[in-house]
C-alpha cells in the first residue's frame, strides 16, 4: 500500500496473541440480545507503540452481516504503485491502483450506513478509535482463500488509525492466516470479531511509524474474511442532509404498473418515468418478461429461506452465466445509462420490512426488479410508496456527485413489504467485471478443497 522508508530490526522471537486467551467465552458474558459482551474490554498488548485488543468487538451476527454484503462485489486487491508516485500523492493515499503479486486478496469497499448495521458499526469503531466518524474511510473488506496474502505494508501515515476485525475463525489447527507485525515481533491470530488497533503515526503525529510495517500472511486452509477500518487525516465521511422519516400514512402512492398507460403491448418498449427529482428515482413497468421473471424464481433453491430480517441472497448469479442472465444484464446497464462493466454479478434476494435492514448496494447505484406477484417499496425518507408489479424495476443513485466530492446519499433507504422476493443488482465505481476476470476467484467449495504450502 505505501512505501516504507526505514529499514529497522526484527526480533526473533515472535509473541503471537490469540484474543480467546485474553477473554474466553465464558468470562465475556454475551448479552443475548446484542450478542455482544456485556462490556467490551480492550487489552493494551504493546504499550510503545500503543497496540490494542478488543475480543467480540462485533458480535457473530454483524460480522455474518458484513461478509453476506460483500457476496459478489470481490474485487482483486490493489496496491499502490509506490515508484510512479509523488510524495503528495502517497500523502494522500491515492495510490490503491495496481495488480500486484505482494496482494492477491479480494477487497469490497462497503457503503456508508449501508445497513443499520454498519452504521452502528461505524459509530462503534469511531468510539474505540477516539476520532471523529468523518475521519472514517468506508468499511474495506478483505477475502483470502488459502495462499492468497497482502505482503508487508504500511497503512500509510495519511491514516493516523487502523483498526482491523477479523470476521471469522480459522480451522482450530491453522497457524498461518495470521496478521504479522515482523518489527514489534507480533502476530495475530484471526478471532472471529476480535478487533486490532494501532496508530500509523508517530506520536508527534507527523510522520509515519515505521513499526508499524505488518503483513495479512495467507491462511493455508479454508478463507479468511476481515475488514479494515482507516481513519483518515481528511474528512471523508459525507453525508447528504436528511429530514424526517415519513409515515406511510403520508407518503404519495404511485402504482408503477399503470404508468404510461399500462398496457402490455407484443413489442414491449421499456420506457423509464422519473418518480422524484433529487434524488433521481427511476420506474420501469414490465422490465422483464413473464418468461425471465419465471427463470430468475426458479433459481431459487427449494431449501432457500430467509434467514435474518435483513436482505438475504437467495442466489446469486454468475456474470453472464446464461445467454438469459446476459441479456437482462445489458438491458440494466442500458437502462441506467452505465456500462456493463460497471454491474456486479446480480442476486435473486428476499427483501427486508424493516427499517435500516435493507441492503443499499455496495455501488453508487442500484436497482430493484420486481419477482413477486406484488410488492411495495417505501422510500421512507422520500414519502414514496412505489406499487410494483412482477418484472417492474427501480433505480436510484446512492451517492450524490453533483458536488466535486462524493456525498453518501441516505435518503433513498427502502423497506418491502414482507416476504417480497426481487432482484438486487448494483452498479460500483469500477470496471468491476474486467477486474473480476483479472484473477482466478476461488470459490468456498474450491477453498475447501486445498490447502496451500506454507
Ligand atoms: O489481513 C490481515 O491480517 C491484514 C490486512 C491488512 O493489513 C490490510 O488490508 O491493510
Ligand atoms: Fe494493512
Amino acid at each position: 500500500m505505501a512505501l516504507v522508508t526505514v529499514d529497522l530490526p526484527r526480533p526473533e522471537i515472535i509473541a503471537c496473541v490469540d484474543s480467546r486467551d485474553l477473554l474466553s467465552l465464558e468470562d465475556a458474558e454475551l448479552d443475548p440480545v446484542t450478542g455482544l459482551p456485556r462490556q467490551l474490554r480492550a487489552f493494551v498488548v504493546l504499550k510503545d507503540p500503543k497496540v490494542v485488543v478488543v475480543p467480540y468487538f462485533f458480535s457473530d451476527e454483524e460480522c455474518s452481516q458484513l461478509i453476506h454484503l460483500a457476496q459478489g462485489g470481490w474485487n482483486p486487491s490493489m496496491v499502490g504503485q509506490a515508484t510512479n508516485s509523488s510524495e503528495e500523492d502517497y500523502g494522500k493515499g491515492n495510490l490503491e491502483n495496481a495488480l500486484a503479486p505482494t496482494r492477491t486478496s479480494w477487497s469490497c469497499m462497503l457503503r456508508y450506513a449501508q445497513t443499520t448495521v454498519v452504521e452502528r458499526l461505524e459509530h462503534r469503531l469511531a468510539n474505540l478509535a477516539g476520532l471523529s466518524l468523518e475521519q472514517f474511510e468506508r468499511m474495506n473488506m478483505v477475502r483470502y482463500a488459502p495462499g492468497e496474502l497482502f505482503d508487508e505494508h504500511h497503512d500509510g501515515k495519511f491514516r493516523p488509525m487502523t483498526i482491523f476485525v477479523y470476521l471469522n475463525d480459522l480451522d482450530e489447527k491453522e497457524e498461518a492466516g495470521d496478521t504479522y507485525f515482523p518489527v514489534l515481533g507480533m502476530s495475530f491470530r484471526p478471532r472471529r470479531g476480535t478487533a486490532v488497533m494501532w496508530s500509523n503515526i508517530t506520536a508527534e503525529g507527523a510522520s509515519e511509524d515505521s513499526r508499524m510495517l505488518h503483513s495479512g500472511r495467507a491462511p493455508s486452509t479454508g478463507i479468511k474474511y476481515g475488514v479494515n477500518c482507516f481513519f483518515n487525516v481528511s474528512n471523508m465521511r459525507n453525508m447528504v442532509p436528511v429530514g424526517p422519516d415519513y409515515d406511510p400514512a403520508d407518503a404519495a402512492v404511485v402504482s408503477v404498473s399503470e404508468l404510461g398507460g399500462g398496457e402490455k403491448s407484443d413489442t414491449p418498449k421499456l420506457v423509464a418515468f422519473r418518480l422524484f427529482r433529487d434524488p433521481n428515482v427511476l420506474a420501469v413497468p414490465g422490465f422483464l418478461t413473464q418468461e425471465e421473471v419465471d427463470y430468475f424464481l426458479s433459481s431459487i433453491p427449494m431449501t432457500a429461506s430467509a434467514t435474518s430480517s435483513g436482505t438475504d441472497t437467495l442466489h446469486l448469479f454468475e456474470l453472464e452465466e446464461t445467454p438469459m442472465v446476459h441479456s437482462v444484464e445489458a438491458r440494466l446497464a442500458t437502462t441506467a445509462g452505465l456500462g456493463l462493466e460497471f454491474l456486479a454479478p446480480l442476486r435473486v434476494v428476499s427483501c427486508a420490512s424493516e427499517r435500516g435492514d435493507c441492503n443499499r448496494g455496495c455501488g453508487p447505484k442500484s436497482v430493484y426488479i420486481c419477482l413477486s406477484d406484488q410488492d411495495e417499496v417505501f422510500f421512507y425518507r422520500l414519502g414514496l410508496r412505489l406499487q410494483l408489479s412482477r418484472g417492474d424495476a427501480l433505480m436510484w443513485p446512492n451517492v450524490d456527485w453533483s458536488t466535486e466530492k462524493p456525498v453518501e446519499d441516505l435518503r433513498t433507504i427502502r423497506v418491502h413489504q414482507p416476504n417480497a422476493i426481487g432482484i438486487d443488482a448494483f452498479f460500483h465505481d469500477a470496471a468491476i467485471r474486467e477486474q473480476q476476470k483479472a484473477r482466478k476467484f476461488m470459490t468456498e467449495e474450491e477453498a475447501a478443497a486445498v490447502t496451500a504450502p506454507r
